[in-house]
This record gives C-alpha cells, sequence and structure tokens, in this order.
C-alpha cells in the first residue's frame, strides 16, 4: 500500500487515512495469555514489533519471556488471544512463516552424538531456501559467522553451554531471515561471545532483518536494541522506542561533591531526590533544575567539583517501572 499522497489527473489529492502507511509490523499479538494450572505466565499481551526495529525483552525471572517467545514462534498453545507472525496467523499459519525466521530457543533439538557440522546440516536439510542450493558452503558460512568453524567437528555433546548456543545461534542465521528471535543469546557466552552476539544483531539489523532478543541484561539491550518491551509478572508493562522509554525517565544531573553525605542531607532538605552513584550525587531534575540543586549545596557547605547533566540509565528506568509490581 502506499503511503504517499497521490495526485490524480483530476488534479485532486487522494491522502490516505491517518495510520494508512504505517506498515504492518513483523509481529504483533492481541491478548496472547497462557496459564498454567493457576499460574498466570503471560496475561493478555498486546505486543507489536515494527519492522526492522530490534527490540529487547526485558523482565526479570520468571516474568514470561520465554512463554511469549514460545506462543510467537508457535512452540506452546495460548491460552487466549492470537498472534501475527510476519503477517501469518499463528498457530493456524505458522507454516507459511517459519522459513522466513530464524530462532534461538531453550533447548533446541540437536542430536548429542552427531557433530556441529553434521547438526546443522540436517538443520539446513529442513530449509526451503537451501533446497538445490549450496548447502555444505551455508553450513560453513554460518559456522564461521558465530565462531564455531574450529570445533565444527566435535560431538554437540562435547560443547560447552556457549558452544550450543553459538550453535543454535548459527542454526538461526542459516539463510537470511525476515525475523529472528534469540531467547537469552548470551546465555553461557565469555565476554568474547556476548560481543560477538552483538555484532551479529548489528550486523541483521543494518540488513533491514527485524530481531526479538530477551535478556536480563539491562547494560546489552540499551547497546543493541532500538525499541523494548518490558514483563513484569507477566504483564507488559511498557513498550516502544528505547529512545523515548529513555527519555521517559528525565534529566539528571550528576554532581562531585566534597561529601557525598552532607549533600544528600541538603538535597533531601531541598526536596529533590538523589542517591550515590559511582561515586558522586546522582540528582533527579524532575522539578527543579541545576542552578537550584547546585545553590542548595553551595549553601549547606558542601563543595562542589563538577556537575554534569545526563539522561536516567535503563536500569533506573526499569527500577521505577517494576518497582512494587509482582
Ligand atoms: N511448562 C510450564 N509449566 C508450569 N509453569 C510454567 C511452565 N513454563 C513456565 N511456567 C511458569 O510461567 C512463568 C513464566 O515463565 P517464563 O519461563 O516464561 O519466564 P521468563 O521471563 O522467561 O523467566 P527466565 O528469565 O527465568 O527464563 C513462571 O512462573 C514459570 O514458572
Amino acid at each position: 500500500m502506499s503511503g504517499t499522497a497521490d495526485a490524480t489527473e483530476a488534479g485532486t489529492a487522494t491522502v490516505p487515512a491517518s495510520g494508512w502507511d504505517e506498515p504492518e509490523p513483523a509481529l504483533c499479538t492481541s491478548a496472547l495469555r497462557k496459564t498454567y494450572g493457576g499460574t498466570v505466565a503471560v496475561a493478555d499481551v498486546d505486543l507489536s514489533v515494527p519492522r526492522g526495529a530490534v527490540l529487547g525483552m526485558l523482565g526479570p525471572n520468571g516474568s514470561g519471556k520465554t512463554t511469549t517467545i514460545r506462543m510467537l514462534l508457535g512452540l506452546t498453545e495460548p491460552t487466549a488471544g492470537s498472534v501475527e507472525l510476519l503477517g501469518h496467523r499463528v498457530p493456524e499459519q505458522t507454516g507459511r512463516a517459519l522459513p522466513f525466521v530464524g530462532a534461538l530457543v531453550e533447548g533446541p533439538g540437536f542430536h548429542p552424538f552427531l557433530s556441529g557440522r553434521r547438526n546443522l546440516l540436517r538443520c539446513a536439510a529442513m530449509e526451503p531456501a537451501l533446497f538445490g542450493a549450496d548447502v555444505r558452503g551455508a553450513v560453513q558460512q554460518a559456522l564461521e559467522r558465530v565462531g564455531l568453524a574450529g570445533a565444527a567437528e566435535r560431538r554437540y555433546r562435547s560443547y560447552s553451554l556457549g558452544m550450543k548456543q553459538r550453535l543454535g545461534l548459527a542454526a538461526a542465521l542459516l539463510v537470511p531471515r525476515e525475523l529472528v528471535v534469540l531467547d537469552e543469546p548470551t546465555n553461557g557466552l565469555d565476554p568474547a561471545g556476548t560481543r560477538e552476539v552483538r555484532r551479529i544483531i548489528a550486523e541483521l539489523h543494518a540488513n533491514g532483518t527485524t530481531v526479538v532478543v530477551s535478556s536480563h541484561l539491562l547494560s546489552e539491550v540499551e547497546a543493541t536494541c532500538t525499541h523494548a518491551a518490558v514483563l513484569q509478572g507477566g504483564t507488559l508493562i511498557a513498550q516502544g522506542e528505547l529512545k523515548t522509554l529513555l527519555e521517559s525517565g528525565g534529566p539528571n544531573l550528576l554532581v562531585s561533591v566534597s561529601d557525598n553525605e552532607s549533600g544528600l542531607e541538603a538535597l533531601r532538605q531541598l526536596g529533590v531526590p538523589a542517591r550515590v552513584e559511582g561515586g558522586e550525587l546522582r540528582v533527579e531534575l524532575s522539578g527543579t533544575d541545576s542552578p537550584e540543586v547546585i545553590a542548595a549545596l553551595v549553601r549547606a557547605g558542601v563543595g562542589v567539583y563538577e556537575a554534569r547533566r545526563d539522561r536516567a540509565g535503563l536500569e533506573e528506568i526499569f527500577a521505577r517501572l517494576t518497582e512494587g509490581e509482582t
């Protein structure tokens, strides 16, 4: 559907109704719900992931990330609600979407007695995009991309957790995908492996692939994602562009002072929220501005060495969002 206003020969312009030029999301859910007996694992989640986004799915342990991801891919049946994956209904039309979706989810079904390479060759044999193509070449390329080429002939069961993760990632990346879903991809990886996953996500993003990645690591989401969805106790409590989410945190002032405790006391009296972080004071500037803060500190006899504005980090916003909820 064209998103532009077309001038017709008669000179009238056809202006699309608001929202018509919004491209269809790569995936969306409506009132998606999963219960296990009396446990509500996922509670009426309406998630929308724009095409080309890298969405970080955040949430504490047990908040429903894996269950949501499994329902997105048709691996777990929802108790209620619906999923659309690349425009196809899940589970009814999952088969139409799956060739364009690469996924790394818990417990990929690799054969323990086969080598990493042979396992990937088995996966490749089931990829429609590789029918009649250079399957061995595709497997070698995927192994190299995840840094596993040197261990390709070893049996899967001898792999470390990190190597297993890498093989799962290689299987997800065997052919170019429209959407890649990664559940805790850095689980078990060393810092070098974590950096490689970041690089791979950045590469996918640059190629226009939509990525959904679940993580506990806020710093990782902050570094790699364009969008975030925050789950808490099965409920989606925030979603949207990461930039917007970060802006919602409001400005902070970082102040290096002669005495943190006296500084905190002065700010408490001013009614301004502040805490010590990294040896300096992090002051929330919601109802006040920097000069007032600095003046209050100076009045209280606290030496101010340096002050600079900063944004609230994802960690602070996440803590505020999830505070007090269960
Ligand atoms: N097969 C199952 N049977 C019963 N309860 C389940 C099952 N799978 C998940 N749950 C429960 O559903 C809730 C959500 O679990 P889920 O694994 O989706 O969370 P998560 O956010 O992925 O957690 P983690 O970060 O620890 O992997 C938890 O309370 C969990 O115990």
